[in-house]
């Protein structure tokens, strides 16, 4: 086999305090993150939000020492990766590619043009499929792949999302036992999966199997634990006003301490690298939260980062990816068969798809139009006395 390529694909965080505002108007300006109807308010849209965000985001940056340990952790696993590789017999050079920091999808692939790689495996280093994460890195990809022939050249093949994989379920089930055998009553201690949100339209609407995949990771992870506690299921980090995945993790944590529960384990599961969701969400506001509702025992079980039996997973995917037969990124997008990305599709008459697009929209362009007038004091509702 020729020259071996591995392309980890991440989210990517700010490294230090500077970096939050143009981290986040980069999440905010891609129309997976916010779903709008026209693509010529996404940039302004994005601004704004990011402007408003930017120093409440930089304090909780502060917490947890100014900056994002993504690329340093995504870095991490990749050497470790490719020690593990090379002791399966198998080597390969491995690219950490950054969907909205530094180091950007588009430097990764730079480089492995560079390097002339010949064969690539496009790994996420997400578990589970959601179009907000892996669906808009290869959405990028495919982008990349259309405007450069010499990308076309290169054997590929995309591994879409692996939360069945048995070693990761390993690695996940024995770091939640680790965690569970600090405490006392160790079998009756509630086992809490906080997964990240997303919007409910997007499982609802646009088909995401983000929901199902999380429920079904779940359900076999607590299989490979093979414990009697009992677990609940949760989401957490929900922005904006619109509603996201239920049960949010603060109200199901409440809902337990009103229930007299005092030991909880939270187990991070959408995502394998410590982060601020982890490092400030869980361990700083939800702790604070568990112990004002009488949660005494509030045990947080820690990301797979570099755990030696999760990178042994990550190698054999890698080199199954390799003997099977290659996986397009265009195949990704039938295969997750409702999964719908932005723009929708062409106007049709009737109480269609479109038409809910549609009504959408212009309900979107009236709220935009007020955020407006709010802001400016000028507008139609001005004018006519209502404000
Ligand atoms: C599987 C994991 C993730 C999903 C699904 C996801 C969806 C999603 N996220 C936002 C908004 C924000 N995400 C932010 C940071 C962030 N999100 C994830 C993971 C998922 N996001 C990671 C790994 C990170 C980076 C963390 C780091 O350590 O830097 C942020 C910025 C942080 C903040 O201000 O809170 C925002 C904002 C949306 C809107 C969304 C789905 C539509
Ligand atoms: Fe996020």
């Amino acid at each position: 086999m020729g020259r071996v390529g591995v392309l980890l694909l991440n989210l990517g965080g700010p490294d230090k305090l500077e970096d939050v505002g143009p981290f986040l108007y980069n999440l905010f300006s891609d129309p997976e993150i916010i779903r709008l109807p026209f693509s010529w308010l996404q940039k302004p849209l994005a601004w704004f939000i990011a402007s408003r965000r930017t120093q409440k985001s930089q304090e909780n940056y502060k917490q947890i020492g100014g900056g994002s340990p993504l690329r340093r952790v995504t870095e991490a696993q990749g050497d470790a990766l490719k020690e593990q590789l090379s002791s399966q017999g198998q080597e390969a050079n491995i690219y950490v590619g950054m969907r909205y920091w530094h180091p950007y999808t588009e430097e990764a692939i730079a480089k492995i043009t560079q390097d002339k790689v010949e064969h690539l495996v496009i790994l996420p280093l997400y578990p589970q499929f959601s179009i907000s994460t892996s669906g808009s890195s290869f959405r990028l990809l495919e982008r990349l792949w259309q405007e450069d022939p010499q990308l076309q050249q290169i054997d590929y093949t995309v591994i879409p999302s692996w939360y069945k994989q048995p070693g990761y379920l390993r690695a996940m089930a024995d770091l939640i036992a680790q965690e569970l055998d600090q405490l006392p009553n160790r079998d009756e201690v509630h086992i809490f999966f906080s997964a990240h949100g997303v919007p409910k339209s997007y499982v609802e609407e646009a088909g995401d199997p983000y929901q199902q995949e999380i429920e079904e990771c779940t359900r076999l992870i607590m299989q490979t634990l093979n414990r009697p506690n009992p677990h609940i299921l949760a989401y957490q980090s929900r922005v904006g006003p619109v509603e996201w995945l239920q049960p949010y993790t603060e109200d199901a944590i409440q809902e337990l301490g009103a229930k007299g529960v005092k030991d909880l384990v939270v187990v991070p599961i959408s995502f394998v690298s410590e982060h601020i969701e982890t490092l400030q969400e869980i361990d700083i506001e939800y702790r604070e939260l568990a112990e004002e509702v009488g949660i005494h025992n509030f045990r947080r079980v820690p990301a797979l980062n570099t755990h030696p039996v999760f990178v042994k997973a990550l190698a054999d995917l890698v080199i199954e990816a390799l003997k099977a037969p290659s996986f397009k990124l265009s195949q990704v997008a039938q295969m997750k068969k409702k999964v719908r990305i932005y723009p929708p599709e062409r106007w049709e008459w009737g109480m269609t798809t479109s038409a809910e697009v549609w009504n959408g929209r212009i309900a979107m362009l009236g709220f935009i139009a007020l955020i407006i007038e709010l802001i400016t004091g000028h507008g139609l509702l001005h004018m006519i006395g209502l404000l």
